[in-house]
């Protein structure tokens, strides 16, 4: 099994890392919330920038990126445009995607880049290549916001995320009962045990989901997403919460 090493955070081992989305529509707003997350020191930042008003103007994207790596420093940090057919804010084009990623795989300033597998194969591939010739770590991913796939698919979408060059394959899904909650968490321990040669991140979705994103280390998903001021999915709980369940889940898997 392959970790990813991103700056000081080694992806794949122990415990699950902490990852908050920031997801300020304005400049101020990113700064603010930055700051905030700072204090609570997590593993990972997640930039959601579809949340960001001005996403369709390259040169701000890239200026209020500069202004949040100023602030979060040597924190890993995800580049992430969540289009509205998975659950993001806005709809964009396959091309404008395209453009916007590259250009900000190119700055330097990001350590990953969230690629969603069903947007384009020919553009999901494109990026993946750009990413690694500037050593961006790529996670591909997959949501779906109305209910959970069964687990054949979910190990299915799994395996061809890495097949396609994924560093680390996700995948988030919405819960309609519990055995819904119980297929993902079978899904992920199948994908972790036999197929994955590298690390995954799963989730379910919404309150009944909560335990999935309490127990990755047991069935094997590598980063938790929290919330820090206001959630980016439903579902997420607090930061300080969720470091408190993963070191008791750690003490209890380790021993
Ligand atoms: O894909 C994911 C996971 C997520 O949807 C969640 O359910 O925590 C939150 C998103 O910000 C992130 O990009």
């Amino acid at each position: 099994m392959q970790v990813v090493k991103v700056k000081d955070i080694t992806i794949g081992e122990g415990r699950p890392k902490i990852c908050v989305p920031l997801v300020g529509r304005s400049v101020e707003e990113l700064v603010a919330e930055a700051q905030y997350i700072n204090a609570l020191a997590i593993d990972v930042v997640e930039w959601r920038v579809d949340f960001f008003e001005k996403v369709d103007q390259l040169a701000s994207v890239s200026e209020a990126l500069a202004s949040i790596r100023a602030i979060i420093q040597d924190v890993p940090l995800i580049f992430t445009f969540r289009t509205a057919q998975e659950g993001g804010e806005r709809e964009i084009s396959v091309s404008d995607y395209v453009a916007l990623n590259k250009t900000i795989i190119r700055t330097g300033l990001i350590d990953l880049v969230d690629v969603e597998l069903f947007l384009d194969k020919t553009a999901v591939k494109e990026l993946i290549d750009e990413a690694h010739q500037h050593q961006v770590f790529v996670i591909v991913s997959n949501h779906d916001f109305t209910k959970t796939p069964d687990k054949e698919e979910i190990v299915s979408r799994l395996k061809q995320a890495q097949a396609i060059g994924a560093d680390i394959p996700k995948i988030a899904v919405m819960p309609r009962n519990r055995t819904d909650v119980l297929t993902l968490l079978d899904a992920t321990l199948t994908m972790h045990q036999q197929f994955a040669d590298r690390p995954i991140i799963t989730m379910s979705m919404a309150g009944q989901g909560v335990i999935s994103r309490l127990a990755g280390e047991v069935f094997g998903s590598a980063i938790t997403f929290a919330a820090a001021k206001k959630a980016s999915a439903p579902g997420q709980v607090s930061v300080d919460d969720l470091r408190h369940s993963l070191e008791l889940l750690h003490q209890g898997f380790v021993g």
